[in-house]
């Protein structure tokens, strides 16, 4: 791929291999998740999330989705416990969606699409920095949240309060004083595997915690979604939707639940 990856035909998910070999690679996300071939594990721990709102900077319309960027100087905003060991710090959230209600999550669930799901990004505190983590097998841990149609969503709202600001690739504003935690649903229960970020470079360093259980987004939330841009200021404008990697071979994994 001579330029830049994206979404689009000439530089999408079936072209990420040409400049990303590890696209094949053995423990490739999303997938989809099978809830009756997946094993309960009684040594699945509950998910340990602890916010704080003060560490919340700014968010960012970085040309594939828009991301909402935490401070990950100390142990303040964390993920313990689950399927993790040791402590993991919230570095960002951000989110993927469709060009339509039907489809827009990465992870699918007995091949369901959802129109949307977001990824809290952490990364291991055993290794220096999210750059150092994100090359080491347990390096990261992405916990993954589908959005279903249903009723406006409040605490999502005040994201979207800010798209005006970041409608370009390249926008950013500050984004102050958010709780992340308001995005999560009200039971954790969760599925788990050893997976890979899944958009360039791919790396094969993250420890998948999909959540059971959605939260809600109005239609009218999910075309706002909608009125972003892939392309910066002054290029010709280019919606921004279905920036979502299908599900990808389970090549020999296994996916745990944290539930019966
Ligand atoms: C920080 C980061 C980079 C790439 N991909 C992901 S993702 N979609 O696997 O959460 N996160
Ligand atoms: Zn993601």
């Amino acid at each position: 791929m001579s330029h830049a990856w994206g979404y689009a035909a000439d530089n999408g998910p079936d072209k990420w291999a040409d400049s990303f070999p590890v696209a094949n690679g053995a423990r490739q996300s999303p997938i989809d998740i099978i809830p009756g071939a997946s094993s309960y594990d009684a040594g699945l721990k509950p998910l340990q999330l602890k916010y704080d709102p003060s560490n919340c900077l700014e968010i960012l319309n970085n040309g594939h989705s828009f991301q909402v960027t935490f401070a990950d100087d100390t142990d303040s905003s964390t993920l313990k416990e689950g399927p993790i060991s040791g402590i993991y710090r919230l570095k960002q959230f951000h989110f993927h969606w469709g060009a339509s209600d039907d489809k827009g999550s990465e992870h699918t669930v007995a091949g369901t699409k959802y129109p949307a799901e977001l990824h809290l990004v952490h990364w291991n505190t055993k290794y220096p920095s999210f750059g150092e983590a994100a090359s080491k097998p347990d390096g990261l841990a992405v916990v993954g949240v589908f959005l279903k149609i249903g009723g406006a969503n409040a605490s999502l709202q005040k994201v979207l309060d800010t798209f005006s600001d970041i409608k370009a690739k390249g926008k950013q504003t500050t984004f102050a004083g958010f709780d992340p935690s308001t995005l999560l649903p009200g039971c954790l229960d969760y599925w788990t595997y050893d997976g890979s970020l899944t958009t360039p470079p791919l790396l094969e360093s993250v420890t998948w915690i999909v959540c059971k259980e959605s939260i809600s987004v109005s239609a009218e939330q999910m075309a706002k979604f909608r009125s972003l841009l892939f392309s910066a200021e002054g290029e010709k404008e280019c919606c921004m939707m279905d920036n979502y990697r299908p599900p990808q071979p389970l090549k020999g994994r296994s996916v745990r639940a944290s539930f019966k």
